[in-house]
Formats: C-alpha cells, sequence, structure tokens
C-alpha cells in the first residue's frame, strides 16, 4: 500500500527544487512527485535524472507529474496525470503494470472514470484555496471529501485517495476522519521552517487517524 504522506516539489529553478525535495527526504518523506512546471528542456531531465538519485539514496518513492515518457526513460516509480494530461490507458502501455499510476479527480464523476481506468490512486482535491496551483476546479471542503466518499462506499469502490489543495497540519485529522487514504501536500512541506517536526507530525496524524 501506499504511503500516505506525498510531497510535491515546488521551485522555478533546478536549484530551488532540487532544495526543496532534499529537505523532504532529509525529514522522513517518503514519496516525492517531481512537480517541475517548465516546458521540457535539458534542465528538467537533469532535475529528474538526480531526484532518482536523491530518492533511491533515501529509498523513497519517486514519481514524476505529467511526463510519462521522462518517467520510463528513467525508469521512476510512476506518474501522477490529470485528466488533460496522457491518458492513463496509454501510459499504462508506455510504463507497464506494475509502475504507479495517479489521476486526478475533482468530482465523483471523475472518481468513477479514474477506477474504470485503474488508476493505483487517486488525488482529489481541491481541497481548498492554494496559490500553487493555478485555475483551480470548485473547492471540496470537507463535506466534498465526506460526499464523495460515502458515495464510493456505496458502491464497494476501494481505490485509494489522496487529499490535495491548501492543506494544513490543522486539516488533517478531520480529513482523515472522511475515510480517505492519505494526503497530497506541496507549500506546507516547502514553506515549513521547521520540517522535521511538521513530517513528524504530519505522520502522526495519518497514521493513528486511519
Ligand atoms: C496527488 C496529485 N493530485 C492531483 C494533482 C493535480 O494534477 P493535474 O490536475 O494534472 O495538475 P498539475 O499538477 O499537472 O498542474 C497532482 N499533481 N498530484
Ligand atoms: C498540484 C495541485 N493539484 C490540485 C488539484 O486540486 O488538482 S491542488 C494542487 C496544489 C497542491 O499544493 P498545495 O499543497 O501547496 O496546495
Ligand atoms: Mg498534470
Amino acid at each position: 500500500m501506499h504511503n500516505q504522506l506525498q510531497y510535491i516539489s515546488q521551485g522555478n529553478t533546478v536549484e530551488e527544487q532540487l532544495y526543496n525535495i532534499h529537505k523532504a527526504l532529509d525529514n522522513g518523506c517518503e514519496w516525492i512527485q517531481m512537480r517541475f512546471k517548465k516546458n521540457y528542456s535539458d534542465d528538467t531531465f537533469t532535475l529528474a535524472e538526480t531526484v532518482k538519485m536523491l530518492c533511491k539514496e533515501y529509498s523513497a518513492t519517486f514519481i514524476i507529474n505529467d511526463n510519462v515518457y521522462l518517467a520510463k526513460q528513467l525508469d521512476a516509480d510512476g506518474v501522477h496525470l490529470g485528466l488533460s494530461d496522457m491518458s492513463v490507458e496509454e501510459a499504462r502501455l508506455i510504463l507497464g503494470k506494475t509502475k504507479i499510476i495517479g489521476g486526478t479527480a475533482n468530482t465523483f464523476e471523475d472518481v468513477l472514470q479514474r477506477t474504470a481506468e485503474n488508476c493505483d490512486y487517486i488525488g482529489l482535491g481541491p481541497f481548498q484555496f492554494t496559490t500553487t496551483k493555478q485555475n483551480l476546479s470548485p473547492i471540496l471542503g470537507l463535506e466534498g471529501y465526506r460526499s464523495i466518499i460515502g458515495r464510493m462506499k456505496a458502491k464497494n469502490i476501494q481505490i485509494p485517495i489522496y487529499a490535495i489543495g491548501g492543506i494544513t497540519l490543522e486539516n488533517v485529522e478531520s480529513l482523515m476522519k472522511t475515510g480517505i487514504h492519505g494526503i497530497a501536500v506541496s507549500g506546507l512541506i516547502t514553506q515549513t521552517e521547521n520540517a522535521s517536526q511538521l513530517i513528524n507530525q504530519l505522520n502522526h496524524k495519518l497514521y493513528v487517524t486511519i
């Protein structure tokens, strides 16, 4: 089963990205999604190659946002795909059965679609407003998660759900009580001045509330 905490990287340069990813790994994150929203360049390849090495050193899972071909080239552990990215079916053909393919969902109908597509997990959001991503879908709030997870249970759908979007430490307990499997966070870990304490607290809240 996948780790309950996924760190989504941030940074406008390779150096910023590496600093942030190193900080997350050094302080106990075991799952990194490299999210470098630039047009593909040599920089992207260099960054991904380095992050792959770092994740190996820390025995962490390494997935790449959007870029299935890069994940294939580097033999990464997987990818995360949004609703307008490459289809899960095509990604599965390229990456094979054993790699992780995560998919975004914003509604219950998206969850049904992602389940039918055989994603390994779903990033369901946004929980609340965030500046990390532009053009957000409507905010779900706690009630949105309760409703979607209730409808999943009624249909016996068991795919792991990760909440995403503007999550803070104070939100984790109530989010976990809705029945999600875990959380994906970016700004929270990137901006903290005490990553060790924060990640310990996050892991504790994730673990005890399951
Ligand atoms: C875990 C997780 N959930 C959702 C997303 C968002 O993916 P997407 O909709 O493709 O948006 P971008 O991240 O590509 O801007 C995610 N990255 N991770
Ligand atoms: C990458 C992403 N996708 C979202 C979605 O709702 O699909 S919200 C989001 C940003 C997550 O970063 P933070 O923890 O800083 O809010
Ligand atoms: Mg995407």
